[in-house]
C-alpha cells in the first residue's frame, strides 16, 4: 500500500497543530464503534485491522508532504518538524478481524499522545468501515449460499482500484472462497479464479468451435459460459459435447455458468441435460447481479447450483452502501490520571461511552454457546455475577442479572509502538476465526430478515460513569 499518511482530513491535522501549542503532553484514547448495521443486520463482521496496522507503523511524512503541509500556511513549523521526525507513540488493542461485533462495542482502542491519536481517525475509519461493510455483505451472501462456494467477480464494478482489492480481502473474511481480481489474488494468497466472458463465444464463427478452442487451451479448467445465445437449446448441448470429447482425451471438465435469464428453470433444463449425457459431475455456477436474496431465493426454488460468481453487489454493498463506524475520544490524561470524557447529545443513543474499555462475549458457563457481550472498564474485574444494563439506551427493561456464564475479552492488545503484539493472520485463517465465533452466536441473530437482537450489556460502573459525566453537564 501507499504511504496514505496525508489520507486524511484538514481538520485533524488542525487539532494535531493545535495540541502541539496547547496541550503536547496530553494523551488520549479513542474509540472505533458503530451504532447501525447495515442492511438491518444484527452484526459486522470487522475487518480491516491488518492494513490499519501497516499503515500505523509506517506512518511518515516525506518531504513533499511537509512542503505542502507548510505551503497552505496553517501550521507552525515546530509541528511540521513533529511530523517530519514523526514516531508512532500509541498503543492499539482490537478485535481481531472476522469477529462479528456489535453495536457500541469498541472495535479498536488506540491510546497514546494526543495530537498523534487524533490524527488517524480518517484513516483508521477509511480502512475499517470499508473492509468491515464488505465482509458484513459478504457473511450475508455466503450464508444465504450454505456450503456452496462463492467466488468475488466484483473488480470491474468496484468504487475505485483500492475498493476492489482490499474489498476482495474482506470478502474473503466474509466467507468467499476465491476471487477473479488478480492483483487481490496475489496481494492476499486468495485462490484466483474465472471462467470466461461473452466475448470469447462472439469472438469464434460460433458457439460450439468457440467451446472446442476454449478445451484445446484449457483442457482441465473448461468452465464454459453457456448463455450467449441459448442455454438448453445451444448452449449446453454443445457444452456437452465438448465435455464428453475431453473426458475421452481423459480430462476432467469442469462446469457451465449461466449469466441471464431464470437462473432456476435454465438451470434445472442444464442439469437435467448434463446428467442425462453422463456428466453429473459437471457444476452449475450462477451469476448475474446476484445478492443474498436472489442467492437464498433461488436455493428456495431449489435450482441445482453448485457455486457463484458474485460481483456488484457485494463489492459495493449496494443495498445498504455505509458503514459509519465512529472515532471517539474516551478519556485525556491528566498527570498520570486518565480522565473519562464523553460526546453529549441531544439524542440519547448518540452519547459516547467514557473510559478506557474492554468488551467481552459471555458465554453459558462450559459451553460454546455465547448469548450477549458486555462492555467493562478495562480495570473492571467481572466477577462470577454481573448486574448489567443494556447498552442501548433506548432499549426498555435495561437492567438485567447475569449469572452462570464464562467471559472471554474480545479485544487484544495489537501495537505498542513500533512492537506488534498480536499475530496477523492471513485472510483463510481469518476466514476459520469467523466462522468459529460465528457459530458460537445464536442462529436467530444470523438470519438475513428481522434478525433477533444479540444483546449487548454495559457494567453498572460504566453506565454509572456515564451517568455522573453526563450530570456534569447538567444532563
Ligand atoms: N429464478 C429467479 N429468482 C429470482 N431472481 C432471479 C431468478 N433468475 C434470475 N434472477 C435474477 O433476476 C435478475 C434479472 O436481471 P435482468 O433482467 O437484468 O437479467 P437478464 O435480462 O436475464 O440478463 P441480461 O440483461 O444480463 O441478459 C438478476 O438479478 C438475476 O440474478
Ligand atoms: O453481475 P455481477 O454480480 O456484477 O457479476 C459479474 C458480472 O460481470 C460480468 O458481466 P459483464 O461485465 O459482462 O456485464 P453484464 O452485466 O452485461 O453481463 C459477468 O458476466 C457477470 O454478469
Ligand atoms: O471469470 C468470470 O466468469 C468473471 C469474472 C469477472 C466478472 N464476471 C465473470
Amino acid at each position: 500500500m501507499d504511504n496514505l499518511s496525508m489520507l486524511t482530513d484538514l481538520y485533524e491535522l488542525s487539532m494535531a497543530n493545535g495540541y502541539r501549542q496547547t496541550i503536547p503532553e496530553e494523551e488520549g484514547v479513542f474509540d472505533v464503534f458503530f451504532r447501525k448495521v447495515p442492511d438491518d443486520g444484527s452484526f459486522v463482521i470487522c475487518a480491516g485491522l491488518q492494513q490499519v496496522v501497516e499503515n500505523l507503523h509506517d506512518f511518515h511524512f516525506d518531504k513533499q508532504d511537509i512542503d505542502y503541509l507548510r505551503s497552505l500556511g496553517l501550521f507552525q513549523d515546530n509541528f511540521l518538524d513533529y511530523l517530519a521526525h514523526f514516531h508512532f507513540d500509541c498503543q492499539v488493542s482490537a478485535i481481531p478481524e472476522g469477529t462479528p461485533v456489535f453495536s457500541r462495542e469498541p472495535l479498536l482502542t488506540i491510546r497514546g499522545p494526543l495530537l498523534q491519536a487524533q490524527l488517524f481517525e480518517t484513516l483508521i475509519l477509511n480502512i475499517m468501515n470499508h473492509q468491515s461493510l464488505i465482509a458484513t455483505k459478504a457473511r450475508r451472501i455466503t450464508y444465504a449460499a450454505g456450503d456452496r462456494p462463492v467466488m468475488e467477480f466484483g473488480a470491474r464494478r468496484a468504487q475505485g482500484a483500492s475498493s476492489a482489492v482490499y474489498g476482495a480481502r474482506a470478502a474473503v473474511i466474509g466467507g468467499c472462497t476465491s476471487t477473479s481480481n488478480v492483483l487481490a489474488a496475489q496481494k492476499f494468497g486468495i485462490p484466483a479464479a474465472g471462467t470466461m466472458a461473452h466475448a470469447w463465444i462472439e469472438a469464434f464463427p460460433d458457439e460450439l468451435s468457440a467451446f472446442e478452442k476454449w478445451a484445446e487451451v484449457y483442457p482441465d479448467n473448461a468452465a464454459l459460459l453457456v448463455d450467449t445465445y441459448d442455454v438448453l437449446k445451444s448452449g449446453v448441448p454443445n457444452a456437452i459435447k465438448v465435455f464428453k470429447e475431453l473426458k475421452q482425451n481423459g480430462h476432467q471438465p469442469v462446469g457451465i455458468r449461466i449469466d441471464s435469464g431464470d437462473i432456476t428453470q435454465l438451470a434445472r433444463g442444464a442439469r437435467k441435460q448434463l446428467d442425462d449425457a453422463g456428466l453429473p459431475e459437471v457444476k452449475i455456477t450462477a451469476s448475474n447481479a446476484l445478492d443474498e436474496h436472489v442467492v437464498m431465493s433461488l436455493l428456495n426454488e431449489g435450482a441445482p447450483l453448485d457455486n457463484f460468481g458474485i460481483g456488484e453487489n457485494l463489492i459495493t454493498s449496494a443495498s445498504s452502501p455505509v458503514l459509519s463506524g465512529v472515532y471517539k475520544l474516551a478519556a485525556v490524561s491528566e498527570g498520570d490520571q486518565l480522565i473519562p470524557k464523553i460526546k453529549v447529545s441531544a439524542s440519547r443513543e448518540k452519547v459516547t461511552l467514557p473510559g478506557l474499555k474492554q468488551a467481552y462475549r459471555l458465554y453459558h458457563h462450559g459451553t460454546k454457546q455465547a448469548f450477549a457481550d458486555v462492555i467493562a472498564l478495562k480495570d473492571e474485574k467481572l466477577g462470577d455475577q454481573l448486574d448489567v444494563v443494556k447498552a442501548n439506551p433506548l432499549a426498555t427493561k435495561r437492567d438485567q442479572f447475569i449469572k452462570d456464564f464464562d467471559a472471554v475479552p474480545l479485544q487484544e492488545a495489537v501495537l505498542d509502538g513500533d512492537n506488534l503484539k498480536a499475530d496477523l493472520p492471513d485472510v483463510f485463517a481469518i476466514q476459520a476465526h469467523s466462522k468459529k465465533m460465528l457459530a458460537e452466536i445464536p442462529s436467530a441473530t444470523k438470519r438475513l430478515v428481522n434478525p433477533d437482537e444479540f444483546p449487548v450489556y454495559v457494567t453498572h460502573k460504566l453506565d454509572q460513569m456515564q451517568e455522573q459525566l453526563l450530570e456534569k453537564q447538567g444532563k
